[in-house]
């Protein structure tokens, strides 16, 4: 995408895939850092392309998840058609009461932090190649085709339908377990209600996209402070590739949502999830449920942790539009049929984009 115009590109010496990648919290506290080294530097970024807070009269809509359960039929009926309105006109969304406990959720974010406070060494135990090792530490997104890097360390690891978590710190697999356990449930709740408000079946999406063994990954994404933060990029635009991404973070702002033809700064709320539809929902909905682009841009001050539990369809679902959604010529099919497990790998292998993943499947 044309926003994230390499600055390194420009200097010879600053071929980022020449240099021992360390991870940016190692360097962030690194004594005496006062500049970033040139090639985490963005020659248009997020500063270029400043940021709004949202409208009174238009801002991220608000969910209350213990609705789906209410015995009052009209309260249901509200809840599944501001559902409909939050997907087709933000494709972001908070999410209250969703039952998740708040002791669950802090254990999660002490936990990472915890893993990003292990020695470099300890981490690189934990260094996956492929898209699809249960366990990959790293930093910027794919250091082997960036050409910029991000300012962010991640942590990918596969929970579902095959639990996977590193070793340490202790009780980590506890702890993660129980807490993929629990948003999974919740995604299928909205999966639920997403299938409803688009005219289908409750279960259709659930069986279709075959959730029992729904591939979902934790990311966890850390931003140290940067002492550059106007030039550097924690995560550039991009949609999520999965169905429903549910997310968390500690209390610090960072994340910016496209929207209504401007980056929205979206604050945290606390306790609340962030919910947003991913390509393959896109896909599933036949274009109706757009996939939204966002980012994430770093600060000076704090360090800033995002927990996120991806839901996607199994790995071996060819996902095609619902047929219900498809009709004749007026409603002609969209997006062609593709395995989520072949999107996956297209998606890592190239430099994170925009909506391009998307775009291959695009009639
Ligand atoms: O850190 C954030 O707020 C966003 C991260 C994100 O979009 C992702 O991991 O896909
Ligand atoms: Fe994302």
């Amino acid at each position: 995408m044309a926003t994230v115009c390499p600055v390194a590109s420009l200097h010879q010496e600053a071929n980022p895939s020449r240099l021992k990648v360390g991870s940016v919290k190692t360097l962030a506290e690194s004594s005496n850092l006062t500049s970033i080294p040139s090639h985490y530097a963005f020659t248009t970024s997020a500063s270029s392309d400043q940021a709004v807070h949202s409208d009174h009269d238009d801002s991220i809509p608000v969910i209350d998840f213990s609705l789906f359960s209410s015995s009052n039929p009209d309260q249901r009926r509200k809840v599944v058609s501001d559902l409909a309105k939050a997907c087709q006109d933000w494709g972001f969304f908070m999410v209250i009461n969703h039952g998740v406990p708040e002791g669950q959720m802090k254990a999660m974010v002490d936990m990472l932090m915890g893993f990003f406070d292990l020695t470099e060494e300890e981490k690189r135990e934990f260094e996956g190649k492929h898209v699809l090792d249960g366990i990959r530490w790293g930093t910027s997104f794919n250091t082997s085709v960036d050409k910029v890097f991000f300012w962010r360390d991640y942590l990918k690891v596969r929970v579902h339908p095959k639990f996977h978590c590193p070793s340490k710190p202790e009780g980590f697999s506890e702890v993660l377990a129980e807490y993929a356990g629990v948003v999974r449930k919740l995604a299928r709740g909205l999966l639920k209600g997403i299938s409803e408000s688009l005219g289908l079946e409750p279960g259709y999406i659930d069986e279709a996209m075959n959730m029992d063994s729904s591939l979902q990954r934790l990311t966890a994404n850390l931003y140290p402070p940067c002492p550059q933060p106007k030039l550097a990029m924690g995560m550039p635009p991009h949609s999520d590739h999965g169905l429903l991404t549910i997310l968390m973070q500690n209390g610090i702002g960072g994340l910016q949502v496209h929207h209504g033809g401007k980056w929205v700064k979206i604050d945290p709320i606390p306790n609340a999830f962030l919910v947003n539809t991913g390509d393959h929902l896109e896909i599933m909905s036949n274009g109706k449920y757009k996939s939204v682009l966002h980012r994430a841009v770093v600060n000076n001050k704090d360090t800033r942790i995002s927990i996120i539990l991806s839901n996607g369809p199994s790995l071996d679902t060819v996902v095609t539009p619902a047929e219900q959604l498809v009709d004749g010529e007026s409603n002609r099919a969209m997006y062609i049929g593709m395995k989520y497990k072949d999107f996956l790998e297209l998606h890592q292998s190239s430099v994170l984009d925009g909506k391009s993943g998307l775009e291959r499947v695009k009639i």
